[in-house]
């Protein structure tokens, strides 16, 4: 598996550093003639873990699917130092992979043919696997501690082994950066923690790069490097957990009613039954 360092622009080769897996400027999507995203910024570093929450609707998934590439934004979007622009579809995804929040399930299909499908950027037009693109599927069923699934159809598979299912087709595509749409929705609190550990080691072992969404607060700042909250089609805030799981804007962007506690991971954020924005008189935090 190739590592964020192989991503390097010519210049930043020449130089020692490495570009930031995305620089994301005044990014604006319009869909169905509404304005879904208004100029957002993103600057994710290499090896960063970056988390997106907000409302829904807030335009998580659209910003992470125009990071992707896969829809239509102005504005300007840089992987590994390379306009978005320039990177041809097999180009593009060897370098960034997209697990999307509910994955087309193709009627049947086995484990093994579904991750094989991650190497089709590395095989000829209209052309078969080779030797290399099947051992490249074996190596990471078996990491994934996938191997006794292969052979089974992916949709009789639970939520939780269908998920490394689907983090093992983005690894087999070789990306350094990693795209994750609510990677643990519909999953128990147990395989939520699994899910996110293992793409944390898989972040430290193969120098990945993970831009993620999600709406379990706790668990996402405790993975998170940094945070961004979006509301509205705007980044509202950015930071440590710690600067934007507050009372305060989660009061504000989500009209909830919320208590934030140290933990020893990260803010732990506690729903709190009772009439929004009274969290402050009623349930001080400090
Ligand atoms: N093709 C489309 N045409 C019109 N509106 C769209 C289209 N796709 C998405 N939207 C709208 O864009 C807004 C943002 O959607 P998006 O899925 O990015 O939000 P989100 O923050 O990921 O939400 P959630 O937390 O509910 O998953 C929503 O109001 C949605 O209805």
């Amino acid at each position: 598996m190739s590592s964020g360092a192989d991503k390097r622009s010519g210049a930043d080769k020449r130089s020692g550093t490495v570009a930031p897996a995305v620089v994301a400027a005044d990014v604006r999507v319009s869909l169905g003639g509404a304005r879904i995203l208004d100029g957002v910024d993103l600057t994710v570093a290499a090896g960063e873990w970056v988390t997106i929450i907000g409302p829904n609707g807030a335009g998580k998934s659209t910003l992470l699917r125009a990071v992707g590439g896969l829809l239509p934004a102005s504005g300007s979007i840089s992987l590994f130092g390379t306009p978005s622009a320039k990177l041809g579809r097999r180009e593009r995804a060897r370098v960034v992979a997209t697990v999307a929040q509910s994955p087309v399930i193709p009627n049947g299909m086995a484990v093994f043919d579904y991750v094989l499908l991650g190497r089709t950027p590395y095989m000829p037009p209209l052309g078969r696997e080779s030797a290399a693109d099947l051992a490249a599927t074996r190596e990471v069923l078996d990491r994934l501690d996938l191997t006794r699934f292969a052979d089974r159809a992916l949709s009789t598979l639970s939520g939780g082994e269908r998920q490394r299912v689907f983090l093992a087709r983005a690894l087999a595509q070789g990306a350094t950066l990693l795209l994750l749409d609510e990677p643990t929705n519909a999953l128990d609190i147990g395989h939520q923690q699994e899910v996110l550990e293992l793409v944390d080691q898989l972040r430290h072992d193969h120098g990945l790069t993970v831009l993620a969404t999600m709406h379990e607060l706790s668990i996402a700042g405790e993975y998170a490097d940094r945070m961004v909250l979006l509301a509205g089609g705007r980044v509202v805030a950015a930071g440590p957990p710690r600067a934007v799981l507050t009372e305060e804007l989660l009061a504000t962007h989500y009209r909830a009613r919320v208590r934030v506690v140290d933990g020893a991971h990260g803010p732990l954020v506690v729903p709190v039954r009772g009439p929004v924005g009274q969290q402050s008189r009623e349930c001080p935090s400090r």
